[in-house]
């Protein structure tokens, strides 16, 4: 090991750097049972996510999910698998690129997932590795939620805790309010609606949904996904219709449901519409096949005529624009001001 030496002239130090990890949830390695099994096992299992005792949860889990779901899900992501990957790792992947230079040579940015790979340990070491004395930890989750943000936290936390010489970290803040995602969403959806052929009736945001239990437990995630679609109404000029998607198991979720959102809308007389996921920062099964493809298909099974999906801000110029102010907000003080 290298000692300082106090009476001979000290060793050439490497500037320190600063990294910026961009985390989100996570995906299997590939779009089969095996791989899909895998990461269902390790993001079933943690407790932020599903927050029944492990003793009765774990036996549900491995005898009964783990044995059914993969087969079906993997069939899922084989319909929007890309030929760079998982659409979720792909486009997290992009946006990292897209930020590469932008704070400067002695920052570097890279990307992790929550669950699989790469993994938070993974890249947490390498920045380490790399010199980096401070890390920014970036969960990109506009709005707050302690299945997501806290647990993306809690793994970095948990992996400097194996480590001797910690670097300072510092985490992004939930966004969900914030002036520059407001904008970005906006522009991203009227460029999308300025390109479609139709002219939407009705404009739908839907949300990741969570148990109706967490936000009686003081989860703000409810109060965030409200509070991102009335700013972005209010700056687009129209309504827009809150709903949650992706009910998972027999517990009650925040209501009102995607699928029976779509599905009543044209009993109304909305026979158009055009739906986004503004608290999904990278497109993914949950959009792309259970949106795109599933929610078209029950939309027009209920009698509407127009239906269209509006991507995410993804590594699109205003989703990167948006996450370079945001990460140079929470990066003052490390780096020289621009
Ligand atoms: C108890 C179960 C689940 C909770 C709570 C939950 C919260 C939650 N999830 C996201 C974002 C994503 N979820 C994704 C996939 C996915 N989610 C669940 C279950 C819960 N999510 C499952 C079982 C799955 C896997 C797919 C399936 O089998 O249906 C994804 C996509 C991953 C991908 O590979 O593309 C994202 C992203 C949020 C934001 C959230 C709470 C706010
Ligand atoms: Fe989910
Ligand atoms: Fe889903």
């Amino acid at each position: 090991m290298e000692t300082c030496d106090p009476s001979s002239r000290p060793p050439p130090v490497p500037k320190p750097k600063i990294g910026v990890l961009l985390t989100n949830l996570g995906t299997p390695d590939g779009p089969d049972a095996k791989s899909v099994k895998r990461y269902l096992g390790e993001f079933l299992s943690d407790r932020r996510v599903v927050e029944i005792p492990q003793i009765a949860w774990q036996p549900i889990l491995r005898g009964i999910i783990l044995n059914t779901r993969p087969k079906k899900s993997a069939h899922a992501y084989g319909l929007v698998w890309r030929e760079d990957g998982s659409p979720l790792a792909a486009i997290t992947r992009l946006q990292a690129a897209a930020l590469k230079d932008a704070f400067g040579p002695g920052v570097l940015v890279d990307w992790a997932m929550r669950y699989g790979n790469p993994s938070i340990a993974h890249r947490l070491q390498a920045m380490k590795d790399a010199g980096c004395e401070r890390i920014l930890i970036a969960p990109l989750y506009p709005q707050y939620c302690a299945a997501t943000t806290a647990t993306a936290n809690d793994k970095a936390f948990a992996v400097l805790a194996g480590m001797r010489w910690q670097p300072a970290v510092r985490t992004l803040p939930p966004y969900h309010d914030d002036e520059s995602y407001i904008a970005a969403l906006k522009t991203s959806v009227e460029t999308s609606l300025a390109a479609l052929d139709f002219e939407p009736e009705a404009i739908v945001a839907s949300f990741h949904g969570m148990p109706q239990r967490t936000l009686e437990l003081g989860d703000p995630y409810h109060c965030h996904c409200q509070k991102t679609a009335r700013l972005l109404a209010a700056a687009m000029g129209r309504e827009v219709i809150v709903a949650f998607q992706s009910r998972f198991g027999r517990a009650k979720w925040l209501t009102p449901a995607t699928d029976v959102t779509l599905e009543a809308l044209p009993g109304t007389g909305v026979k158009k519409v055009a739906i986004l996921a503004p608290g999904f920062s990278a497109d993914c099964l949950e959009t792309l096949e259970e949106l795109s493809i599933r929610g078209r298909e029950s939309f027009v099974a209920a009698g509407g005529t127009h239906f269209a999906y509006l991507p995410c801000l993804n590594d699109s110029e205003p989703g990167i624009h948006m996450l370079q102010r945001l990460i140079a907000r929470e990066l003052e003080g490390w780096t020289p001001r621009p």
